[in-house]
């Protein structure tokens, strides 16, 4: 992309059958130390994604779907198993142990998370967010902007709200401003955390056809949807949370 940004030490390709994320047994659990107690998020979690591949993650409330989600992004830190990762920048990595100053990379330059709620700076205009996040991965001041306008046309933003505070925007709204700003950055490998949850249906028909525009650009996504049927057409798998493994879907990765 012209004028990303490139991390020094870059190394080796790996085999195309590789892979682009294979998770070990993986666990996660909490400790509440107001209530003396420990709370399992998710345990001992196997699954492999192929490069390109969109993998659907369900299971009933509580079962550890953002829990697994967030250890891949590593805002949760897992305490077992491996999260092994093939990065264009670094080969294949455990982001379960990669050292912050790589994961942080990773997080600017290959992996997005989008969730339904935008978090942002206060009086911060929809333009700078996107332009915020457009500038970790970019460096000349042009290829910062023209990304940027390009991300909000993309993704069809109103240009009237562009130099607005988010906080008045509806649903659909800010989740298109927060898809445009995980975007602009050129993820190869989206975690999608039920971003269609309070959107209405013609709003998650939209998040659909972006979906799909991803799928044939070749970004590999993992999504949890509460609606599933909803997915049908673009989700390849499905791992179910409980079953502990998948349950719809031909294996691309196995
Ligand atoms: N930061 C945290 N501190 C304490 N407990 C947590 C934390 N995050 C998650 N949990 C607990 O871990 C378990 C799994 O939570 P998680 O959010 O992953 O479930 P989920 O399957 O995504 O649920 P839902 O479909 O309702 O969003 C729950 O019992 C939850 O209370």
């Amino acid at each position: 992309m012209s004028g990303a940004k490139s991390f020094a030490g870059a190394s080796a390709a790996v085999p195309a059958s590789t892979p682009l994320l294979d998770i070990q047994d993986v666990s996660k659990g909490f400790t509440l130390h107001a209530a003396g107690r420990r709370v399992s998020g998710c345990e001992h979690i196997s699954m492999r994604v192929g490069h390109g591949e969109f993998v659907g993650v369900t299971g009933r409330s509580g079962s550890g779907k953002s829990t697994i989600l967030k250890c891949i992004y590593r805002t949760n830190l897992p305490e077992s198993g491996k999260i092994l990762y093939d990065s264009a920048a670094f080969g294949v990595v455990d982001l379960a142990t990669l050292d912050e100053r790589r994961m942080i990379y990773l997080r600017n330059n290959e992996i997005g998370y989008i969730s339904q709620f935008l978090d942002c700076v206060p009086r911060t205009t929809a333009r700078q967010i996107v332009r915020a996040s457009a500038s970790e991965a970019f460096e000349d001041e042009e290829a910062i902007e023209s990304e940027t306008t390009r991300m909000l046309e993309h993704f069809d933003f109103p240009k009237n709200l562009w130099d607005l505070y988010p906080n008045t925007f509806s649903g659909g709204e800010k989740l298109r401003l927060n898809i445009a700003r995980a975007m602009v950055r050129r993820p190869r490998f989206l975690l999608l955390d039920e971003p269609t949850d309070s959107l209405d249906n013609a709003s998650k028909a939209k998040v659909r056809e972006l979906i799909e525009q991803l799928k044939a650009s070749g970004t590999t996504m993992l999504g949890i949807f509460h609606d599933l049927e909803f997915m049908e057409g673009v989700c390849d798998r499905e791992y179910n949370m409980q079953a502990g493994g998948f349950v719809a879907g031909s294996s691309v990765a196995e």
